[in-house]
């Protein structure tokens, strides 16, 4: 059995479902295949869920006309029996013209998962008409999470025993990327940029032979090509090397998608949907780590630093503190670094999370901050690769370890 990821990117268009539906028929019919939400349809969801808790009629009218029009667009190109799909836009529909009931994370989770059970509709529907035996698959019925809304916690027992019973091998399963859904019945997501993670789930559960995300780029490069020119195509990574690249923010991969696949010794392929013939980069058991420096760009930074207010070092029970704020404020930390009396973090500066932070963190310390930054994070690097990422910057913060720099800069 394989698994196979197309992301928002590689559905965009029904130009997209066509590809998808060409590539699913040449790799054969025993296949799970995740799906992400069209294009930028889960921003486009986001945004009808700040209007919907802000009561702001005209904007949520406005949001839905726009979701509306963009999936019609693509049926309108395609064939296949669309009517789950008007369903769906009809159900989200009226659930927003009701008054938002839950907290602010479980009604974006309600919402924003819509986008892939409408995705997946369209592609299955469209695979249907194109004479490929499909089941779809409601991955709110497959994967237990806890409800910890916007980034579930799977229940790996319980998602395994309904994967295995609900995949039909004889057919391709269609099934959405992203969502899940608590043990009391209610819809969770898996955090954004979560259907690499999806797939890997998935995979672990079925005991996949191998899982193969699709991607707009010819596989994993050595730097983001939206920022560098001279890229490097990776053409073999070890698990731990993909860890790492991952968890540095080489979006090209949800972090959390190695583990299970490491775990189960399953192969991840990322390829090219343009050019489904190339080989792309294979991440798997390759004995060997990586030989070429790897870049990894984070815009938009806020460096945040900490100062006791009563005199106390930065110690355990300061820490605890801390970390128990960020945790609370749902705050990912991408570096820190500590002196006796103060403590530095380096995080995304995504204003509906950072402000609460900084007003729970005032009350227990002095704080200070530097916005608009960039990390740079160098895996394999050497002092020629540090002195190329500094031209024209200032630094303010450098960490290294044996295999891996990250550097605080401002654009100067
Ligand atoms: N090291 C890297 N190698 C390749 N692509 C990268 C890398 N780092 C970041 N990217 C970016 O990842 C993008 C593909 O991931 P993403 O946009 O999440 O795809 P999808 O939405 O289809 O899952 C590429 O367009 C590229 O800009
Ligand atoms: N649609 C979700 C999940 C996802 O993984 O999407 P993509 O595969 O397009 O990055 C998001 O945008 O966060």
């Amino acid at each position: 059995m394989k698994v196979f990821k197309f992301g928002g990117a590689s559905v965009k268009d029904a130009a997209g479902v066509r590809n998808l539906a060409r590539v699913v028929k040449e790799q054969g019919p025993k296949s799970a295949v995740i799906v992400s939400a069209m294009g930028k349809t889960t921003n486009a969801l986001e945004e009808l869920v700040w209007a919907w808790l802000a009561d702001d009629k005209p904007s949520i009218q406005a949001k839905n006309a726009q979701i509306r029009a963009y999936h019609e667009g693509i049926m309108a190109d395609l064939t296949g029996d669309f009517a789950p799909v008007h369903q769906t836009i009809a159900l989200l529909e009226s659930m927003t013209q009701q008054p938002a009931t839950g907290s602010r994370d479980e009604v974006y989770d309600q919402i924003v998962s819509l986008g892939e059970v409408l995705s997946t509709q369209v592609v299955a529907a469209h695979l249907q008409s194109a004479g490929v035996p499909t089941q779809w698959l409601d991955a709110r019925q497959l994967i237990r999470t806890d409800v910890t809304f916007r980034e579930g916690r799977v229940d790996w027992t319980e998602t395994k025993k309904r994967v295995c019973e609900a995949i039909d091998k004889q057919q391709v399963s269609i099934i959405q990327g992203f969502i899940g859904q608590s043990t009391d019945g209610r819809t969770t997501t898996l955090g954004r940029e979560g259907s690499d993670y999806s797939a890997a789930i998935v995979a672990y559960c079925l005991n996949a032979d191998s899982v193969t995300i699709w991607k707009d780029v010819p596989g994993v490069l050595n730097a983001d090509p939206k920022w560098f020119d001279d890229t490097v195509l990776l053409q073999r990574i070890t698990y731990q090397d993909a860890i790492e690249l991952a968890y540095y923010g080489a979006t090209v991969i949800h972090p959390k998608t190695i583990k299970p696949l490491q775990n189960k010794n399953i192969p991840l392929y990322v390829r090219s949907f343009i050019d489904s013939d190339a080989p792309g980069t294979m991440i798997g058991d390759t004995g060997q780590h990586l030989t070429t420096p790897s870049f990894i760009f984070k815009i938009n930074q806020l460096m945040i630093s900490l100062h006791p207010t009563d005199f106390s070092f930065i110690a355990e029970d300061n820490l605890s503190r801390i970390f128990g704020r960020f945790a609370q404020a749902g705050v990912k930390i991408n570096l820190m670094q500590n002196t006796a009396i103060s403590f530095t973090v380096v995080v995304d500066n995504d204003p509906t999370r950072v402000t609460p932070l900084l007003d729970m963190l005032r009350q227990d310390f002095r704080v200070s901050y530097n916005d608009g930054l960039e990390l740079v994070t160098i895996r394999y690097y050497d002092q020629s690769t540090i002195d190329r990422v500094l031209v024209g910057k200032r630094l303010l913060l450098e960490q290294k370890s044996r295999y891996t720099v990250q550097l605080v800069v401002r654009g100067v």
